[in-house]
């Protein structure tokens, strides 16, 4: 396997029944590449990440993540990735401080470590004043920053991020896109899906799944010379309409 790309997929499908939600795709992500993974509802994402993360046996076709299969070793894929969706969120009744202690320690970090990790992550979040209060009481944009920074906890290879910033303002949303830069900086890959196409212009490069496809994938740039648009939004429109 080339260590440089840490997700490799080829020919990869889902199947409920007769029904096809992930048609045979094929693409590659770098190290410390920041990929866009684009489609409108029902097009497929969600299932497609899930195959990828482990916790979804795919009906056909191959991936590996950070160097491990998902068929024979989804173990191993998850204690080398983090996740974040919408959906799987901190626990409200507990507070910050309490909530980074909890997933150190199901991440299997030191006592130690956790505490470093707690001082720097606060620190950073800007999160002082409100260690000690319920994550239940925070605005749903610390929130976020705060799952996120959870979910590098252990220092992933690669970070799956599912609508991350779903809801919030674009003043919060670019805030959450300099920590998700930061940590591409620091060469962690990040797999991000958005509704949002300000933020697909974000990513180095985007793919673009229609009815379990992918039909585009390419930098922002280049897909716009492709489909002659303006910005990520046409493009995204004339492909999501044919
Ligand atoms: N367990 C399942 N059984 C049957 N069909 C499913 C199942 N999970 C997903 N689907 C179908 O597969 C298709 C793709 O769904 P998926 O959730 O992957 O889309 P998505 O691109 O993530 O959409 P969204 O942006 O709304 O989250 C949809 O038509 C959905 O109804």
């Amino acid at each position: 396997m080339n260590n440089d790309k840490v997700i490799q997929v080829e020919s990869l499908t889902k199947m409920f029944g007769d029904f096809i939600a992930v048609n045979d795709i094929t693409f590659d992500v770098n190290k410390g590449e920041i990929f866009g993974f684009l489609g409108a509802n029902g097009a497929g994402k969600t299932t497609a990440m899930k195959m990828l993360i482990g916790i979804s046996k795919p009906t056909f076709g191959k991936a590996h993540v950070a160097g491990f299969d998902v068929f024979t070793d989804a173990e191993n894929i998850k204690k080398n990735i983090g996740y974040m969706s919408q959906k799987f969120a901190l626990y409200d009744d507990l507070t910050v401080k309490e909530n980074i202690t909890f997933f150190g320690g199901i991440y299997g970090l030191s006592r130690k470590r956790i505490k470093e990790k707690a001082n720097t992550l606060i620190e950073e979040l800007g999160l002082g004043n409100v260690a000690n209060q319920l994550v239940g009481s925070l605005p749903l944009g610390w929130k976020q920053k705060l799952s996120f920074s959870v979910s590098l906890i252990h220092d992933p290879k690669i970070v799956f991020l599912d609508e991350p910033t779903g809801g919030v303002d674009p003043i919060t949303r670019r805030q959450f896109w300099e920590l998700i830069y930061k940590a591409a900086n620091q060469g962690t890959t990040i797999f991000v899906t958005t509704h949002y196409m300000d933020e697909a212009e974000y990513c180095d490069r985007v793919s673009i799944m229609v009815n379990g496809k992918i039909e585009a994938l390419d930098t922002p740039k280049k897909l716009k010379e492709q489909f002659k648009a303006a910005n990520m939004n046409d493009v995204f429109l004339k492909l999501a309409r044919g």
